[in-house]
C-alpha cells in the first residue's frame, strides 16, 4: 500500500513553479533570449524541479544534475522522446535529423549508426590520426593568421567532421563548395533562440496563416531553410555515393552507412532519407558545439593568464618543446584536464540542451509529472550549482584536482552534464577533439591580451550571445608562438597545408 501511495502519480501535486495566468501560462515571464537565466532564478525560488506552462504546454525544468540523472538517464525509456518541433519537422521538413527525431524506429536506427561510429571507444580512437593532422594544420594556420583564430578553429572542427563523416578533405573554409552548401543549409535552419522555442512550436496554428500578415515572415524563412536543408543533405549523400560507385571513396561514416544498407540490395527511399538525415545531423551537432567550446577556452585564457601559465608549465614539464602533445600523454597532464573540465562547466554551450518529452505519467519526490510534458534540462544551472561547485562564478580548474580520488563525493565531472542526458551525444569523440586542440595550442603558443594602436592592453568583455549554442561575442587577443623552437616545431610537423 505504501509503495502504491508513494509511486502512483497523483494529479494535483505538480512540482512548484511561478504562478500561471490563463492561456499564457508562464509565457509572458519568459524573455526572448537567455531563458536559462530566468529558469535559474526560478530554481533559486522553487527548487531543482520546477513546473511551468508555456502557453498551454506543460513543462518541467530540471535544474540539478541529480534530478536530470534520476529522470532522464535512469528512466530514459519514458524521457527520451522529443516534443513536436513544428518549425523543424513540419515547416522545414527536417524529419530525419537524429537530434530532433522522436523516440521511434528511425531514431533507433540512426542512433545505432552513431553508436558504432562515435560512441564506441574503439571507433573513437581510430579517428586520432585525422584529429592529429587537423590539430597540426590548426597550429600552422594560427601561426600565419593569428587574428583569424575563430576562422582557423572552425576550420579545425569542420575539417575533422568532413574527413571522418564524408571522407572529404577541406583545405579552406572559403573555397570548399561542399562545406559552403552545408553551412548554408544549417544556418538557414538554425535561426532564433534555443531549439523548440519558436512561436510556431507553441502555436502550430500559425503555420496556416498567410505569410504576408505581420509577424508571419518566418514562413518565407522556412521556405529558404527547407531548400537549404534539402540541398545540403542531398549533396552530401550524392557526393559520397558517386565516389563509391566510381571506386574512389575514402573511408567515412557516410560510406559505412551506404555500404551497410546496400548489402541487402538497392537502397530504399527510407534508407536514403535516414542516411541523409544522419549526415546533416553530424555536421549540425558536431561542428559549432566544438568550435564554440574552443573559443570559450581562448577567451578564458585571455581573462585568466595565471591559469594559462600553469597549464603551460605542466605541459613544458611533461611534453617539453621538442615534440607535439599526443593522446598517449593525456593521463600525465592532470592540470590541463582540469582546465578543460572547467571550460565545459564555465560556459556550457548548450545551456538548455534540446528539450525532451515525457511519454508516460510519472512521479518523482512525491510530485506528479504529467505525460506529454516538455522536459528541459537547465544545464546552465547545473554547472553553476553552488552545492556542487562552490564559488561557482569563479573560473577555478583546481576544483577538479581531487575528482579522481573522490575527495569530494558531491563533485560531478561536467562531462556528465554538458553533453546532455539520456540520448547519447558523440561526447568521447568531441572531448578528444577539444583536448588535442587545447593541448596543441598550450604547448606551442602564448595567448595574451591584444594591444591597441597606443600599446594599451585590450581586455575583452566576456559577453555570451545565446542562441541554439551559446557563444562569446567576437573579441580580440594575441596568439603567437611561445618560442622560436615551438615555431619551428609547428613548421616541421605539418606535411601538408
Ligand atoms: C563540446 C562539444 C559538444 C557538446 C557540448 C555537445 C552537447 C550536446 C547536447 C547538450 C546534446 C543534447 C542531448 C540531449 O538531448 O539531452 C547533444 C546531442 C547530440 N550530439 Fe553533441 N555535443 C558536442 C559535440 C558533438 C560532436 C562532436 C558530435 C558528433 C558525433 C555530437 C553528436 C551529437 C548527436 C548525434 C546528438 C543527438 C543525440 C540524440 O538526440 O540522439 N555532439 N550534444
Amino acid at each position: 500500500v505504501l509503495s502504491y501511495v508513494l509511486h502512483t502519480p497523483r494529479r494535483g501535486s505538480l512540482p512548484p513553479g511561478p504562478p500561471r495566468v490563463p492561456l499564457l501560462g508562464n509565457a509572458h515571464q519568459l524573455p526572448q533570449s537567455d531563458q536559462h537565466l530566468t529558469f535559474t532564478k526560478w530554481a533559486a525560488q522553487y527548487g531543482d524541479v520546477v513546473y511551468v506552462e508555456i502557453f498551454t504546454r506543460p513543462t518541467i525544468i530540471l535544474n540539478s544534475a541529480k534530478a536530470a540523472i534520476d529522470l532522464m538517464d535512469k528512466r530514459g525509456a519514458i524521457y527520451s522522446d522529443r516534443p513536436r518541433f513544428v518549425w523543424f519537422h513540419e515547416l522545414i521538413g527536417w524529419t530525419s535529423n537524429t537530434s530532433l527525431c522522436g523516440y521511434n524506429e528511425t531514431w533507433r536506427r540512426m542512433r545505432k549508426w552513431f553508436q558504432h561510429a562515435f560512441i564506441a571507444r574503439s571507433a573513437v580512437d581510430s579517428y586520432h590520426p585525422v584529429q592529429r593532422r587537423e590539430a597540426r594544420r590548426l597550429l600552422l594556420n594560427l601561426l600565419h593568421h593569428p587574428d583569424d583564430f575563430v576562422y582557423q578553429i572552425k576550420r579545425y572542427t569542420a575539417g575533422i567532421i568532413f574527413e571522418i563523416g564524408y571522407g572529404h578533405d577541406i583545405t579552406s573554409l572559403d573555397g570548399d563548395k561542399l562545406l559552403q552548401l552545408t553551412e548554408r543549409g544549417i544556418r538557414a535552419a538554425l535561426v532564433g533562440s534555443s531549439i523548440g522555442s519558436a512561436m510556431v512550436d507553441f502555436f502550430p496554428v500559425l503555420r496556416y496563416l498567410p505569410a504576408w500578415l505581420p509577424g508571419m515572415s518566418f514562413k518565407y524563412a522556412a521556405i529558404k531553410a527547407r531548400k537549404g536543408v534539402e540541398d545540403m543533405e542531398m549533396t552530401l549523400y550524392n557526393t559520397v555515393n558517386e565516389k563509391i560507385v566510381a571506386g574512389i571513396a575514402r573511408p567515412s561514416f557516410a560510406a559505412v552507412m551506404i555500404e551497410e544498407c546496400s548489402r541487402k540490395g538497392d537502397l530504399t527511399a527510407k534508407d536514403e532519407d535516414d542516411i541523409k538525415g544522419t549526415l546533416g545531423t553530424l555536421y549540425q551537432a558536431g561542428t559549432d558545439s566544438s568550435l564554440t567550446t574552443l573559443i570559450v577556452f581562448v577567451l578564458v585564457m585571455v581573462q585568466y593568464p595565471d591559469v594559462f601559465r600553469k597549464a603551460q608549465e605542466e605541459m613544458i614539464r611533461v611534453v617539453g618543446d621538442s615534440r607535439l602533445p599526443d593522446f598517449d600523454g593525456r593521463a600525465s597532464l592532470p592540470y590541463l584536464e582540469c582546465v578543460l573540465m572547467e571550460v565545459y562547466r564555465w560556459c556550457p554551450i548548450g545551456p538548455l540542451s534540446i528539450p525532451h518529452r515525457l511519454t508516460e505519467d510519472d512521479a518523482y519526490r512525491g510530485y506528479y509529472l504529467p505525460k506529454g510534458s516538455m522536459v528541459i534540462s537547465n544545464i546552465w544551472a547545473m554547472c553553476r550549482d553552488p552545492e556542487v561547485y562552490p564559488e561557482s562564478d569563479v573560473f577555478k580548474p583546481e576544483r577538479f584536482l581531487g575528482l579522481k580520488s573522490g575527495e569530494d563525493p558531491n563533485l560531478i565531472d561536467p562531462k556528465k552534464i554538458v553533453f546532455g542526458f539520456g540520448r547519447r551525444c558523440g561526447k568521447y569523440f568531441a572531448d578528444d577533439t577539444m583536448w588535442l586542440g587545447i593541448a596543441s595550442i598550450v604547448t606551442t603558443m602564448d595567448i595574451t591580451k591584444a594591444r591597441d594602436a597606443r600599446g594599451q592592453e585590450i581586455t575583452p568583455t566576456p559577453v555570451y550571445i545565446s542562441g541554439t549554442t551559446m557563444c562569446p561575442e567576437p573579441f580580440v587577443c594575441d596568439i603567437h608562438p611561445r618560442s622560436d623552437r615551438t615555431r619551428q616545431l609547428i613548421i616541421d610537423n605539418v606535411t601538408e597545408p
